[in-house]
């Protein structure tokens, strides 16, 4: 099985070209949508979660329309969005067991078994009798994802989880939603690279409502090894470089700055290669260096 979008486009009435003829193939596993604020990603997710219209485009989860059959895609979709709203009130055993009723999961004993089941996976079993309002975000995040689990989703979207999270909570939470990719399509949603490459055997790139790069992360920083140059340089040394080369990154390092640069052969003096990461194919992407032609020019292998 898997999600398949032809030529999805959504304008806002507003005039904002929100997607633009977004095609994606999405199998069974982890896929990373990638882009910087405002991209689209969003919109498509709750498109996708039968949430918002699209004005034109399909979108098949193996025989399932999305798009037309809604009631039946709810049935076996999960959504975590951006900001999970929770009522403070609740307890946290209390609250799943209602979202659990909602679901259809109807008999008591059966909605007892799942919910403490998905309290256990989520480790959240321990304070399932504290108030949802007293949790961290970490803690609401993975109250969310058991939301989100309900009913064993086949489409589980996942919007920008990782914001706001520290460190620990964030390692924590992205295990269990590597756990999750083994039989269903799992999509995220983020603006953090290494998000993605930490989990994502597949992953798109969007900007401006466009698809820029589909690839595998492997692959793709693959593809760009030995066009990636670094160099070191004071601060006023910059405007000169940056109209000199092709700088697609800027970054501090201990009050330093790092340029990368993307070129075929070496930039010159002071410039040493440097292997590439999932950041410098994002960055080597949205400057237009790499894109579609480039990743479908690859066959693409079974994960
Ligand atoms: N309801 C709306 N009405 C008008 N324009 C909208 C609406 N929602 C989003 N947009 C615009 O559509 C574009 C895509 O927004 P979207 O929220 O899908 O992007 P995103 O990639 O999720 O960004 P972010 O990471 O900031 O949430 C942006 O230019 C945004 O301003």
């Amino acid at each position: 099985m898997q999600l398949t979008l032809r030529d999805i486009c959504k304008t806002y009435p507003n005039g904002v070209q929100a997607l633009n003829k977004v095609s994606l193939t999405i199998p069974v596993g982890m896929y990373g949508l990638l882009g910087p604020n405002g991209a689209g990603k969003s919109t498509l997710m709750r498109i996708l979660a039968t949430l918002q219209e699209a004005d034109s485009g399909s979108a098949m989860l193996g025989e399932l329309d999305v798009l037309q059959r809604k009631e039946e895609v709810r049935k076996t979709l999960g959504y975590l969005p951006q900001e999970f709203g929770v009522y403070p009130h609740a307890s946290a055993h209390s609250l799943l067991d209602y979202f659990a009723a909602l679901k259809g999961i109807a008999a008591r004993g059966e909605r007892r078994d799942v919910v403490e089941s998905l309290l256990r996976q989520v480790n959240l079993w321990d304070v399932r009798n504290q108030k949802l309002g007293g949790f961290s975000g970490g803690m609401k995040q993975r109250f969310g994802v058991a939301v989100g689990l309900l009913g064993n989703p086949k489409l589980l979207i996942v919007d920008e989880p990782t914001a706001g999270l520290d460190p620990a909570e964030r390692v924590r939470f992205l295990n269990l939603l590597s756990e999750l990719g083994e039989t269903s399509v799992v999509i995220l949603s983020t603006h953090i690279v290494e998000d993605v490459s930490e989990l994502c055997t597949r992953m798109a790139i969007i900007n401006r409502g466009r698809i820029l790069l589909e690839a595998q992360p492997m692959q793709a920083m693959e593809g760009i090894r030995g066009r990636i140059w670094r160099r070191v340089v004071a601060r006023d040394e910059l405007p000169a470089i940056q109209r000199d080369h092709g700088v697609i990154s800027t970054t501090l390092l201990g009050g330093r700055t790092v340029v990368h640069v993307y070129d075929e052969t070496s930039p010159g003096a002071g410039f040493e290669a440097t292997e590439p990461d999932l950041t410098d194919v994002y960055f080597s992407t949205m400057a237009g260096h790499i894109g579609q032609h480039v990743a479908s020019a690859q066959p693409v292998a079974e994960a």
